[in-house]
């Protein structure tokens, strides 16, 4: 029957801030979210065989009913009222627990995907609204721009204008539960709000929008992320942060030869996760 191949491409957040805590818990925020070239790569296949299969074969993702892609088709499918059978199998690239937003992409890429599959003509609008409630992350990907995300992450307008960059993502290795920094985060009196910008034109420019309120948290949990900050720059990097609430650290680089060297030369000499990809 049908099938379709889709790539669900990581995040970084080039800002990140925490403006309070709200009475069910979350917390509201103001970012700045870019997609980057770092893909899983997805197959979803309907098949005749009622049912909903996910495979991943990754240590530390579940197979079935516990992937959050599972959730996604789940959900669109009890929507159809089909009686028909859905196949996934991830090829996970992205780091898992990671601040890359991996597990966010691939329930918003299965939710675009099921809903070509099936016929079912849902507005992306719809489809973000469905996917707020599988994760925070998940309407942005659906989004598909960069963008300034409010409230929980979900209210979404896309940024003017944004520089074509290269970003080099880093992970020693260190997986990060989200629920615990957030849960560890001390709240603190902030002065005026930093304005921000529809628009921004240099690797310079972007620097400058770097901060991230999770930072301190999961930084003082893994002082180790100070210094693979500062390998980023020593490398060459115009600015770098850790994404989302880590402990992935990306640098960013306006120069492709510089930002793959980085990579290389840091893979090499530690052994850690680390690649050159460019913005989308
Ligand atoms: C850190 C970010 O990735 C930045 O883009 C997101 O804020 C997290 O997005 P996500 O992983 O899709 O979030 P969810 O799966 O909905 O929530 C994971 C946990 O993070 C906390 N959480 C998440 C989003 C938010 N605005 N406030 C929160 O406090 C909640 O305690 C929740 O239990
Ligand atoms: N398809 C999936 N991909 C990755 N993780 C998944 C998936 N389905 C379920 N999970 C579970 O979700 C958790 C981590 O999710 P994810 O990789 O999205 O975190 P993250 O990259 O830190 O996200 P964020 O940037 O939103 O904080 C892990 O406990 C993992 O087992």
């Amino acid at each position: 029957m049908e099938k379709l191949q889709l790539q669900a491409p990581a995040k970084v957040n080039y800002r990140l801030d925490v403006l309070g805590k709200r009475p069910d818990g979350y917390h509201d925020l103001r970012m700045v979210m870019q997609r980057v070239g770092l893909c899983d790569e997805i197959s979803i296949t309907l098949s005749a065989a009622p049912g909903i299969r996910v495979t991943c074969g990754k240590k530390g993702v579940p197979d079935g009913p516990g992937n959050i892609a599972w959730r996604a088709a789940d959900v669109l499918l009890k929507l159809s009222g089909k009686e028909v059978g859905i196949d996934i199998a991830i090829d996970k690239r992205i780091p898992v627990a990671a601040g890359l937003g991996g597990g966010s992409s691939d329930a918003a890429t299965v939710l675009m995907g099921v809903n070509e599959l099936l016929g079912l003509g849902l507005s992306d609008q719809r489809l973000m609204e469905i996917g707020v409630k599988l994760g925070a992350d998940v309407p942005f990907f659906i989004f598909k721009k960069t963008a300034l995300a409010e409230g929980i992450g979900d209210q979404l307008t896309a940024m003017e204008s944004m520089p074509s960059l290269w970003v080099v993502l880093v992970n020693p290795g260190i997986h990060v539960p989200t629920a615990w920094v957030y849960q560890n985060l001390i709240l603190t009196e902030k002065g005026p709000a930093t304005i921000i910008r529809g628009s921004y034109s240099s690797a310079a420019e972007v620097a400058e929008l770097l901060s991230n309120d999770l930072e301190p948290v999961t930084c003082g949990k893994h002082p180790l992320l100070n210094e693979v900050k500062d390998m980023l720059l020593t490398a060459g990097a115009t600015g770098s942060l850790m994404s989302g609430s880590g402990a992935t650290v990306f640098g960013i680089f306006e120069d492709e030869a510089v930002a793959r060297k980085a990579a290389a030369d840091i893979a090499a000499a530690r052994g850690w996760f680390a690649e050159a990809v460019q913005t989308l």
